[in-house]
């Protein structure tokens, strides 16, 4: 066994997903701390079906969680990487997967890493992912970084493991506590800021006016473009993500897509004590018209996550309300 899952008492399918899924993340992070040597594994390839161009990265992960999951209990297979659902086989689940998350990173050795979704098998393909976030039964994420590192939740907590490169075997780690409340970072791509909605700008606009504005402290930005490397801060340190839909053509609805980033990254969130929204409303209530839908996403501590909510109602109410005021 590549992954220590003793005390979570999964059903046997889920555990031997997961132990396929921990074997090829172990596997990828030896390919990655190769990358260079042999092969460029930031190499343009094609096009997915979003509109994204791949690299080499994103189509040998793809594969290599297909193949993996062939004879697992994933009878639908939906990735980032693949136009449509493949079935796998018979099976009771359904997994949905960004196989290789931060993409832009690769070539500069920052963070990057796979997200993955777990939902019981329904009737057909499109019904098993065309459904509110909030049934999945597992949501995880790999970091492929300086530590390689497995993060899921079952609907009880949030596990954490770190992968012990000598063995190849993830070790577990204390549950992951609370995310922490009382933290001052932010992360957005502000290069998109005047394409930004207003109470976005509104928001922003108050956290970098700092002690002279109305917020009456500073705050500090990070972005990092690899929303794995985010999420793991944020559960660590706490803060704010924040990606909204803008003006630009097709980012209406922000880049990250429901299925294959927010809903597993939510449910991981709110298991966390976190909030994870499209601004507004909960990510993990909402349902997505189709496969490869986007999402506005803005999660972490709840108290900001609330303050941006009432942003969108009144800006100049939401800068000045105390934390506890904020409902729901
Ligand atoms: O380059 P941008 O617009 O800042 O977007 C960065 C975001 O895009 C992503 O890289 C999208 O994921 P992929 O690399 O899987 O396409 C996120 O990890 C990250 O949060
Ligand atoms: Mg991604
Ligand atoms: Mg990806």
């Amino acid at each position: 066994m590549s992954l220590d899952l003793d005390g979570l008492a999964l059903a046997p399918e889920l555990a031997d997903v997961m132990q396929r899924l921990s074997i090829v993340g172990a596997r990828l992070q030896r390919l990655i701390a190769r990358n260079g040597i042999e092969q460029d594994l930031s190499a343009a390839r094609g096009t997915n079906a979003g509109g994204d161009g791949q690299k080499a990265l994103d189509v040998m992960a793809d594969a290599a969680y297909m193949e993996a999951l062939k004879g697992s209990a994933v009878a639908f297979y939906a990735s980032e990487e693949e136009d449509e659902i493949l079935t796998l086989g018979p099976g009771t689940l359904a997994l949905a997967v960004d196989p290789l998350d931060g993409s832009s990173n690769i070539d500069v050795n920052v963070s990057i890493g796979t997200i993955f979704s777990i939902f019981p098998a329904a009737a057909t393909p499109e019904a098993s992912f065309l459904r509110p976030a909030r049934e999945q039964i597992a949501g995880g994420y790999m970091i492929f970084g300086p530590q390689c590192a497995l993060v899921a939740t079952f609907g009880d907590g949030v596990h954490h493991w770190i992968l012990d490169p000598d063995t190849g075997r993830f070790e577990r780690q204390p549950d992951f506590a609370p995310i922490p409340k009382d933290t001052s970072e932010f992360a957005i791509n502000a290069s998109n800021k005047r394409h930004w909605p207003a109470p976005i700008r509104a928001y922003v606009d108050d956290l970098i006016a700092g002690e002279e504005g109305p917020r009456g402290r500073n705050f500090n930005m990070r972005w990092i473009a690899s929303l794995v490397a985010e999420t793991h801060r944020i559960l660590r340190r706490g803060g704010v993500f924040l990606y909204p839909g803008d003006s630009r053509k097709g980012y209406e609805r922000g880049r990250l897509r429901h299925i294959y980033e927010c809903a597993p990254i939510a449910f991981i969130i709110e298991q966390a004590g976190g909030k994870a929204t499209d601004g507004v409303h909960p990510i993990l209530d909402q349902s997505p018209d189709r496969l490869h839908a986007r999402t506005p996403f803005v999660f972490g501590t709840a108290p900001k996550v609330k303050r941006i909510a009432h942003y969108h109602e009144s800006p100049e109410i939401a800068a000045v309300t105390p934390d506890e005021h904020l409902m729901p």
